[in-house]
């Protein structure tokens, strides 16, 4: 937790966009006691609009089922006039919906930390996974605090690029990277979902739209224009969670034998480089040893570190490129609502809303 400086009268109301799917149910319940900040309106479709939020169906697997303090809240429209009051609004509104009504919010200056892709390659909006470019966001706040549409990225983006961070902060020059990505079902939400006879004993090897967007994302969010990235995408029988197996080519000249130690070193190394922050997890990557071979693994690594943390194991070397590894990360946790809550608890930090 940070110091006085943050220790508020009255905690800052906030709303949900989307609030009743799979990332608005995760950001509702990430908000429950959360230290700064209080879910006051919660907004979804006509079709959710009038329900108790108690009692929409819930989806995911908090310990406290209904997060209890948002259960009594009446679903309303998104319609700005339901979130004058709020300090901002977190959106998980489905992309296309997004793209009409987040830039309402903007243009009445309030501010908005996005999970949909809508405006994530916009280049006037920040795209910010805050444990592999948070510093940047950072920066930027400090000089060009005008950001009042803040995006974080796909979810299968986000894992890849906090290691690739940490490779890159370890002065690791990039040169290419493959992805081949075993996505959780609930990657592709509840509307409209994934029908259980089309996933059941199955795997789907592909994800409309992933590919190209993990490509772009990773790009920007390093700041590499050049840099070669090819991804494949398959969505798998498993709730939450998505595997990766990466692949990455550097430009060096070194031995792969020492790439793998110098890559083990950068992901064990890795922080962050900003504050303490109610989301942030201790640490942004764990690292499996070679004595564990079978790791990570969705049922067991996911909720490492609150959902923060990206796993990381069978780090070798590569024949074709110079290393691989394999990677997980929450898809709805890191991979959206916790991602979208740590910027904002950085926005808040850095002064860009006033309380
Ligand atoms: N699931 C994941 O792992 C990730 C998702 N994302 C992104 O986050 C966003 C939300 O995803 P997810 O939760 O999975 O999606 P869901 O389909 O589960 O939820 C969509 C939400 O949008 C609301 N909505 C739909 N149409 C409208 C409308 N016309 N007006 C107002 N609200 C509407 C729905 O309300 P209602 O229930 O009433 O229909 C629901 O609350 C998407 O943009 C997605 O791409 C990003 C990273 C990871
Ligand atoms: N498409 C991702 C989840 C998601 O919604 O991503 P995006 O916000 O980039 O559309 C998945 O299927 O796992």
């Amino acid at each position: 937790m940070p110091g006085s400086e943050f220790e508020l009268d009255q905690k800052l109301p906030v709303g949900i966009l989307g609030a009743t799917g799979i990332v608005g149910q995760r950001m509702a319940a990430l908000l429950e006691g959360h230290p700064w900040f209080e879910l006051k309106v919660v907004g979804a479709s006509n079709a959710s609009v009038g329900k108790r939020y108690g009692n929409v169906k819930w989806r995911i697997d908090n310990p406290s089922f209904v997060p209890d303090a948002a259960s009594r809240l009446e679903v309303v429209s998104c319609d700005l006039e339901n979130f004058q009051n709020c300090a901002w609004v977190f959106s998980a509104l489905d992309s296309s919906v997004a793209q009409e009504i987040e830039p309402r919010f903007q243009q009445a200056v309030i501010p908005i930390f996005t999970n949909s892709s809508a405006f994530r390659m916009d280049p006037t909006v920040p795209l910010i996974v805050p444990t592999a470019n948070g510093l940047d966001f950072v920066k930027l706040l400090r000089t060009d605090p005008k950001g009042l549409l803040v995006a974080n990225s796909n979810c299968t983006t986000s894992g890849i690029a906090v290691v690739l961070a940490a490779f890159v902060k370890a002065g690791l020059e990039l040169d290419a990277v493959t992805i081949h990505s075993l996505q959780a079902v609930s990657g592709a939400g509840v509307s409209p979902g994934l029908s259980v006879m089309d996933i059941h004993d199955n795997v789907v090897p592909y994800i409309s739209e992933e590919e190209p967007k993990i490509e772009e994302e990773i790009r920007k969010i390093l700041g590499f224009d050049d840099l070669k990235v090819s991804a494949s995408c398959n969505r798998v029988m498993v709730t939450d969670g998505h595997t990766v197996n990466l692949a990455v080519k550097f430009k060096s000249t070194l031995n792969k034998s020492l790439l793998v130690t110098k890559s083990k070193k950068a992901l064990t190394d890795y922080s962050v480089g900003i504050k303490q922050l109610p989301t942030m997890p201790k640490t942004a990557i764990f690292l499996f040893d070679e004595t564990t071979n079978d790791r990570p693994q969705p049922k067991l690594d996911r909720m490492r570190e609150g959902g923060m943390c990206t796993s990381v194991g069978r780090l070798r070397e590569c024949p074709v490129m110079d290393i691989k590894l394999t990677l997980l990360l929450h898809n709805t946790i890191l991979g959206a609502a916790g991602s979208a809550l740590l910027n904002a608890e950085l926005a808040f930090s850095e002064g860009m809303i006033k309380a």
